[in-house]
């Protein structure tokens, strides 16, 4: 008979203690619990998915915070440096504008914010998560439930309805149908399509659509909405509407971020942000009230 080996064998995030393998039963102790399983891999993912979504964020603390963030294309014959060592709070509930000239850096910021891409050097926090040692899961993790996108090409599903279309997300979360079939109606009322629950994306304006897709993006309730040039493919009339609905979403708490390379559309956010050959170069309040000419 095979004599049982019993061994101790360091682990990602912990200590297993191996009885000698009998099927694939494993016990030991990791991240200061009992465990007892076949995977130890699988159960330190989900360990380390449980600790991430557990950690509680500041509340008093920055919504984003960048800090000496560096990011560097590396197209293997030369290096491109996309951002140049740029250090960003904004807060929770600001309404901010991102500015530049083509290749100042803006699509750079945007993935990075998105958690779409992580930064070479420095740090990316989200929340008070720090976004730059996370692996893609962690990353796509986040992204769903921190982050709300808007786009300039609204990426609705053709063929689904507006309801549909902002159910998506929920369902995604596992949000049962009762509770998301109410809660996309709600949205679709506060964004003002309570008439166009059935509406497919073809028989509605691009105004109508972005309206949508802002809906969508609300859907999980993420602290952070974030718009890649969102009036880049609307009328001016569609344009002003779209910038005014997230105006009163930042008035009702919302943070919202806004890329964009129209003065005019940044005009809308209290706080302007200008980027210029990767690097960070002005920061301003914007002054509503001065720009109307009102007076004291
Ligand atoms: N995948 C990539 N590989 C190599 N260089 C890149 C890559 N993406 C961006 N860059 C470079 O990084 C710099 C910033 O580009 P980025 O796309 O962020 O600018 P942008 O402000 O979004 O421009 P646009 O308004 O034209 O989209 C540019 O010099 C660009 O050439």
């Amino acid at each position: 008979m095979k004599k049982k080996k019993w061994g101790f064998k360091k682990v990602d995030g912990g200590l297993e203690i191996s009885n000698g393998g009998e099927g694939n039963k494993k016990w030991g102790i990791m991240l200061g619990l009992p465990y007892i399983g076949g995977s130890v891999g699988r159960y330190i993912r989900k360990r380390k998915k449980d600790l991430l979504k557990a950690s509680a964020s500041d509340p008093d603390g920055p919504l984003l915070r960048l800090e000496n963030l560096v990011k560097i294309y590396d197209t293997g014959a030369i290096k491109v440096l996309g951002l140049k060592k740029i250090n960003l709070t904004i807060g929770r509930g600001e309404f901010v504008a991102i500015m530049g000239h083509s290749g100042s850096g803006k699509s750079t910021l945007m993935n990075i914010l998105g958690c779409l891409d992580r930064p070479t050097l420095g740090h990316y926090y989200l929340d008070g998560h720090d976004t730059a040692s996370m692996t893609p899961d962690e990353l796509s993790d986040i992204r769903n439930r921190k982050i709300g996108f808007v786009f300039q090409s609204f990426n609705l599903i053709s063929r689904t309805s507006a309801l549909k279309n902002v159910e998506l997300p929920m369902t995604y979360a596992r949000v049962p149908k009762a509770k998301r079939q109410q809660r996309a109606k709600e949205l679709l009322e506060r964004v003002g399509l309570g008439e166009r629950l059935g509406h497919m994306p073809n028989e509605m304006s691009g105004g109508q659509r972005q309206r949508v897709a802002i809906a969508r993006a609300l859907a999980n309730q993420p602290p952070l909405i974030l718009a890649d040039e969102p009036t880049g493919n609307l009328d001016t009339a569609s344009s002003i509407e779209i910038m005014e609905l997230f105006r009163e979403l930042h008035q009702e708490g919302a943070t919202v971020v806004v890329v964009t390379h129209e003065e005019d559309i940044a005009a809308f956010a209290d706080r302007i942000i200008r980027f210029g050959d990767g690097q960070l170069l002005s920061d301003t309040i914007n002054d509503h009230h001065q720009e109307e000419g009102e007076t004291c």
